[in-house]
């Protein structure tokens, strides 16, 4: 009895918070994606942010300047931020999506550090993984690369064989649609990409075409993969913080 009242005592007091790993190749523009993460979501604690889609005001010009002027460096070790969620007004997202933190995690995505990334698979939630939609030449390392996320062994529980992987979301991004280069939706989905659908059916996956520079895209991926984590809730409990 007293655990279950000091269970819902935490539940009803603390913010939940689902970790998230966001993975890619190098220059996929994942370093990018979290530093515009920090300008548009506060830290939990912190009043909300003005405004978050670059449609919404002109102030959001001035951010993606600053983040242009940022010099970004390749990731060697990992960056970390945890921000609190806010729906937007156009999501009409309920209220139970109030009381989120969003925890992630940046890795270097060079070919040396991959090997690092299964460290972080047992404690994420989610998956973000970045793709440079004007890098043809590496879609299907890409593809490569995803595949072997998925197929990791150190999903694998070792007590009862059971795949953990399994509706673990796995968001996909086609990064960099701002540039002229860049292959679209379509395009992507119809190439290297085509039998991601059928590799994945059992995983909770989304590919959405995304400028995570310009903000295009960012707010709705984000919206997406923060439903698809509260729907595996029941499987892959968040932490309260
Ligand atoms: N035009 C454009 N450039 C982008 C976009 N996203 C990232 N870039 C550029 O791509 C380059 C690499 O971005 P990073 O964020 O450092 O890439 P990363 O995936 O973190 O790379 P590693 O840390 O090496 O794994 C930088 O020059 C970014 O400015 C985008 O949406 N549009
Ligand atoms: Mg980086």
């Amino acid at each position: 009895m007293f655990h279950l009242a000091s269970s819902l005592y935490t539940q009803y007091t603390k913010r939940e918070q689902y970790n998230v790993l966001i993975l890619g190749l190098d220059n996929a523009g994942k370093t990018t994606f979290l530093e515009h993460l920090k300008l548009l979501y506060p830290p939990p604690g912190e009043p909300p942010r003005k405004s978050r889609k670059s449609t919404e005001a002109n102030s959001d010009q001035s951010t993606i300047q600053a983040l242009k002027a940022k010099r970004i460096l390749p990731t060697v070790g990992q960056n970390t931020i945890t921000v609190k969620f806010e729906a937007s007004k156009e999501s009409q997202l309920s209220t139970q999506y109030n009381n989120i933190n969003l925890k992630f995690w940046d890795l270097g995505g060079q070919r040396s550090l991959r090997s690092m990334w299964s460290r972080y698979f047992t404690s994420c939630h989610g998956i973000i993984f970045i793709i440079d939609s004007t890098d043809t030449e590496r879609f299907q390392e890409c593809y490569d690369t995803l595949m072997e996320i998925t197929h990791d062994l150190s999903w694998t529980n070792q007590e009862n064989n059971a795949a953990e992987m399994v509706n673990v979301p796995i968001l996909m991004l086609a990064n960099k649609q701002d540039l002229p280069e860049a292959v679209d939706l379509v395009a992507l989905k119809t190439g290297v990409f085509i039998r991601l659908v059928s590799e994945l059916e059992a995983t909770d996956s989304k590919l959405l075409p995304v400028s995570v520079l310009e903000n295009q895209g960012l707010v709705e991926s984000l919206e997406w993969l923060v439903t698809r984590l509260v729907y595996n809730k029941p499987n892959k409990q968040p932490q309260y913080k």
